[in-house]
């Protein structure tokens, strides 16, 4: 059977990468509510009624897990995803708690960069305060960053000046490390690292969940039973075409150690 990825678009990409390295022998689905992004400029119960449509898409097609490869996503309704589908549903969100552990030591702050859906949510403001540091721990809506992605825009020049511009009223020495909470934004990791002060450290919550899909695959036993293919599902009507594969290959090349050589795209569209 194979494993479900959902994002609202493209972003989730960034964690099946991450999938494909942990578990190299699986099937995937990878389903892109591409007619309904940007989820997180959208009020939240319309994005709750997209994100059990796609959720029913893709337990139809019959997957052992589905991860929900999207930070906004998971915050809304994780919860209540758990509650209506018995194949085990995983979660990305802000990796918040190892950013504090380092940024302690170095006495320095905590910049979270993730959707504002994400970050007015209650459970980003559960986990900080859990964390009991909410004065280290600041915010940011970097709503630009997943339009950027979107069109596969992905120019030095034009995402630079987007990000400077972005965070011109902030000291960025005073941060010890940025925690990309949209699954969108690792795509830019290299442009955030270039803007941010040497040593600053850049992580996501993406490696975090692929160890727990493994980690719960193999509790059921349930691992090594495909070749490594994805297939693409959109709900955006795009023509079905080789040009769109091209693009997904693209992004698999903009992440670092890219090993989507051995993998059989496919592209379907959603009916
Ligand atoms: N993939 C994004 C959602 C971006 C959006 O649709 O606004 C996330 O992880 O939150």
């Amino acid at each position: 059977m194979k494993i479900g990825f959902f994002d609202s678009g493209i972003g989730g990409m960034t964690v099946l990468h991450q999938a494909m390295k942990y578990l190299p022998n699986e099937d995937y689905i990878f389903y892109a509510d591409t007619l309904h992004v940007p989820y997180g400029e959208k009020p939240k119960h319309e994005v709750r009624e997209y994100i059990f449509q796609a959720a029913d898409f893709i337990a139809q097609q019959g997957v052992k897990a589905l991860v929900i490869a999207c930070n906004t996503a998971t915050s809304i309704a994780v919860e209540d995803l758990r509650k209506k589908y018995d194949f085990p549903i995983i979660g990305i969100e802000p990796a918040v708690k190892p950013a504090i552990q380092s940024c302690e030591k170095k006495h320095k702050k905590v910049l979270v960069m993730a959707t504002e859906l994400t970050l007015k949510e209650e459970k980003f403001c559960n986990l900080v305060n859990r964390l009991d540091h909410q004065d280290v721990v600041e915010s940011m809506p970097m709503p630009g960053l997943v339009h950027l992605a979107e069109r596969f825009e992905f120019s030095e020049e034009v995402v630079e000046s987007y990000l400077q511009e972005s965070l011109a009223h902030l000291d960025l020495n005073q941060y010890g490390t940025v925690v990309l909470g949209c699954t969108h934004f690792p795509y830019f990791e290299k442009n955030i690292r270039n803007i941010f002060p040497n040593g600053t450290d850049v992580i996501s919550g993406s490696i975090g969940t692929a160890k727990n899909l493994k980690r719960i695959l193999e509790a059921n036993g349930q691992t090594n039973d495909g070749t490594g293919q994805i297939t693409f599902y959109q709900s955006a009507n795009l023509v079905e075409d080789e040009s769109l594969l091209e693009k997904y290959r693209g992004l698999f090349r903009r992440l670092e150690e890219p090993n989507y050589k051995n993998n059989a795209l496919n592209h379907k569209i959603a009916q």
